[in-house]
């Protein structure tokens, strides 16, 4: 769940690139790069690290043109500490093409090898997104059929693309002297959408980074859709998939995407309050409300579904951890001792909020369990008499494979557990968990036409984590094993974890 934006303008776009990557940076915490062109250059800067740390003013004057695209990387594949694997990547021919990936691809391993034998093709780096991009060039480069590059030819290789790539993907590519292309993938399972401002097109992978550069959402990219914007900031667009249907990713309403997104028609808000009304529910199946004394959220994702929950019970909501806003979200954070370390670096408990009471915790998901094995530590060292837990999403028992580091079973707390084991390694006097069938209606029925595109029709949610279906289907245990493989390392191999520990920025 990288952040990806891309923009075509009559004006200069670095700015506006770097404001919008601010604005995803939730999305990605480990590098950050934008690529811009003038007159058929490219310019090009990307590096480890957060978008305020990556960009100083001099690379900013570096990145000239009116159209531009750039990311935030959380590692899902390959290396997490190779500067080469920041994204964008770049390819010469045909024409010099740059791209930029949201999401996992399942067959990676088979395209490179294919790439390299038929198409005698160079990857130089682990990533997939490399794979991607030269899939995409090898397509254009056959489906071009003269001069200027037109959009039915670009059209064209998407097709191909759909063809050949497995797995998830939303993509920005940049055509050297034409314009920009984006697509998402036949099951759009990682987001993309598409907005204007006076003179400027952008598409970006969540509401929010439009709002914040003043453009206005038009609507969601279809699955399987491809649009191509050219330098004048002319719109093209086609469905490029031969039997597209809707199951976005589940988890970007859970966690990954900020709550003032709208993503395909659905608040992220109102689906994170209706998952606290359910959960509510369950809650008062297991402990009743008259033993809870306060309901306490896990900063920062849990807080519309606590609060909500808390409204239902009837019970007092209070702040009683408080965030170090200068370090970023401990569960995107590459390797374990990081994560537990960052737990504690960034919530600190309030002691009176917790003294001689029972406290229900709430937090979006339990995923490996290291946050909420810390919490509730903290919690008890606090002076809490009675430590409940409840998750407003269902178990997290499976891997997944389309763009969410979790690739195997053994790390996730809940695999193989029941939720009576779980509660006792966490060490909380209850555990109460979503069910897969609430978290699903919940967050459907944030779906609003007033909110989100009209063209948005869900068929269904990418929700493998949870209830083990691949919506694309073609996931085996040998497909898993080397996605674990090809997966991103725990350690910097310099040693240098510092940054991972304590980035010293603020995220979003
Ligand atoms: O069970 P775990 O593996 O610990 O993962 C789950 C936790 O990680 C996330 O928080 P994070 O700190 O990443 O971000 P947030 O501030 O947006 O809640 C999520 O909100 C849970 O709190
Ligand atoms: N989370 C993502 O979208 C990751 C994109 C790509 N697979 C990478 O590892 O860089
Ligand atoms: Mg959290």
């Amino acid at each position: 769940m990288c952040g990806i934006v891309g923009v075509v303008s009559n004006a200069p776009v670095n700015q506006l690139i770097y404001d919008a990557l601010l604005l995803l940076q939730h999305r990605g915490q480990d590098a950050a790069g934008i690529v811009t062109q003038l007159d058929r250059k490219f310019f090009m800067h990307k590096a480890k690290g957060m978008v305020r740390d990556v960009f100083r003013t001099r690379n900013m004057r570096g990145l000239p043109g009116n159209c531009g695209l750039g990311q935030v990387r959380y590692p899902t594949a390959g290396n997490a500490y190779s500067e080469e694997e920041a994204q964008p990547f770049y390819v010469n021919a045909p024409f010099g093409i740059v791209l930029v990936h949201n999401g996992n691809l399942t067959n990676a391993h088979a395209l490179k090898a294919e790439l390299f034998n038929t198409d005698h093709r160079h990857i130089n780096t682990e990533s997939d997104s490399e794979v991607l991009l030269n899939v995409l060039a090898h397509e254009i480069e056959k489906s071009t059929r003269g001069l200027p590059l037109s959009p039915m030819d670009v059209f064209a290789a998407v097709r191909n693309v759909h063809r050949r790539v497995k797995g998830s993907y939303a993509v920005i590519a940049s055509i050297a002297g034409h314009g920009l292309l984006a697509f998402r993938d036949p099951f759009g399972i990682r987001p993309m959408c598409i907005g204007r401002a006076p003179g400027s097109v952008m598409l970006a992978s969540e509401s929010v980074a439009l709002e914040g550069t003043m453009h206005t959402l038009e609507r969601n990219l279809a699955p399987g859709e491809a649009v191509f914007v050219d330098l004048e900031g002319n719109v093209h667009s086609q469905q490029c998939a031969d039997a597209p249907a809707l199951n976005p990713c589940i988890f970007e309403y859970v966690y990954l995407a900020r709550p003032d997104s709208v993503m395909d028609g659905i608040s992220v808000y109102q689906a994170r309050l209706n998952l606290g009304e359910t959960l509510a529910k369950r809650v008062i199946s297991t402990v009743p409300p008259q033993d809870i004394d306060v309901v306490i959220p896990i900063p920062e994702s849990s807080r519309p579904s606590a609060m909500q929950l808390a409204q239902l019970l009837g019970l007092p909501y209070r702040e009683g951890f408080v965030k170090n806003r200068y370090v970023g979200r401990t569960f995107i954070m590459p390797g374990h001792e990081v994560r537990k370390k960052s737990v504690r670096q960034k919530l600190n408990a309030i002691a009176s909020e917790f003294k001689g009471r029972n406290v229900l915790l709430v937090d979006d998901s339990i995923v490996r369990g290291t946050t909420s094995k810390e919490i509730v530590q903290m919690a008890r060292d606090a002076g809490a008499r009675k430590v409940y837990m409840a998750s407003a999403a269902p178990p997290v028992r499976f891997p997944n494979v389309y763009g969410i580091d979790m690739p195997t079973k053994d790390e996730l707390v809940a695999h193989g557990r029941t939720v009576e084991q779980i509660r006792e390694l966490i060490g909380c006097d209850a555990l109460i968990y979503q069910d897969v069938e609430g978290m699903k209606r919940a967050i459907w029925a944030a779906a609003s036409p007033a909110a989100g595109s009209p063209d948005t029709a869900i068929s269904g949610f990418d929700a493998s984590c949870f209830d083990g279906v691949y919506v694309t289907g073609d996931i085996t245990s040998d497909d898993i094993q080397r996605l674990n493989e090809g997966r991103p390392g725990g350690q910097d191999p310099e040693g240098d974890n510092s940054r991972l520990a304590l980035p010293n920025t603020e995220h979003a």
